[in-house]
């Protein structure tokens, strides 16, 4: 049975790891100590090439992962074309998909389809467009990503000028008072953990930070999480 999502209102920080760091040729072992290490979900990148400038994963990549764990596999879709491929990423596991709204022109009927199929609604926004592009569909979502990084890479910098927007959209969303993830994505390690968690955060998605850390998964998610408790205090 896949684990349910932890409750978006508790003040409990939680751990996305991404993939795209991760070991390809040992995924899952790499997915399972995530697990073992209390991560909430998994989070897979898509990337067409064209949305951005990196080619990644396909359906089949969730379709296999998803045996393979009982966290729920939330995908994020940096396509140039997110209808065309709900279906596929559905049907293959995906338990929560994100959509960009600078990439989904009928933003609305997007997120119903979404719900239609049975999973969790998420919109990701870019750092340069405003949090007012989402306030309208905000009700209609189960999770927001804040990028905080220009989406198509790891490994690069958090960037601090994010902070004003995260902090807006977890205004927006208390002013909402439904149970709505805020998430944030990129750069996301212990020393930037403090300023995301205390500007509203509760979801962090992190790769480098996990899969490339030398002191191995287990010991990045607990550095994450100590840092997190920190700024919660
Ligand atoms: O969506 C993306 C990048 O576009 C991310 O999910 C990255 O995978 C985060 O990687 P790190 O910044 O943690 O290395």
């Amino acid at each position: 049975m896949i684990q349910p999502y932890a409750d978006p209102t508790a003040a409990t920080i939680r751990i996305a790891p991404s993939i795209l760091s991760a070991d390809a040729a040992r995924l899952g072992e790499q997915v399972a100590e995530a697990e073992r290490a209390g991560a909430d979900r998994i989070h897979v990148d898509v990337m067409d090439g064209h949305f951005v400038p990196n080619l990644t994963f396909g359906p089949g990549i969730v379709k296999w992962l998803r045996p393979v764990t009982r966290l729920p596999l939330e995908v994020h879709l940096m396509v140039e074309r997110p209808d065309d491929v709900l279906d596929a990423f559905s049907e293959a596991g995906a338990d929560t998909l994100i959509v960009h709204v600078e990439r989904s022109i009928h933003l609305n009927r997007t997120v119903q389809r979404i719900k239609g199929l049975g999973k969790r609604a998420g919109v990701a926004i870019n750092p340069a467009t405003p949090a007012v592009m989402i306030e309208e569909i905000l009700p209609d979502l189960d999770l927001v990503l804040a990028m905080t990084v220009n989406p198509g890479f790891g490994g690069q910098s958090f960037l601090r000028g994010t902070l004003p927007k995260i902090r807006k959209l977890r205004s927006m969303i208390d002013a909402i008072g439904s149970p709505i993830d805020l998430e944030v994505d990129g750069g996301i390690d212990p020393e930037t953990t403090p300023e995301v968690v205390a500007a509203g955060a509760r979801v962090l998605v992190a790769g480098t930070s996990i899969y490339g850390s030398r002191e191995g998964v287990a010991a990045a998610i607990r550095s994450l999480e100590q840092a997190a408790a920190v700024a919660s205090r």
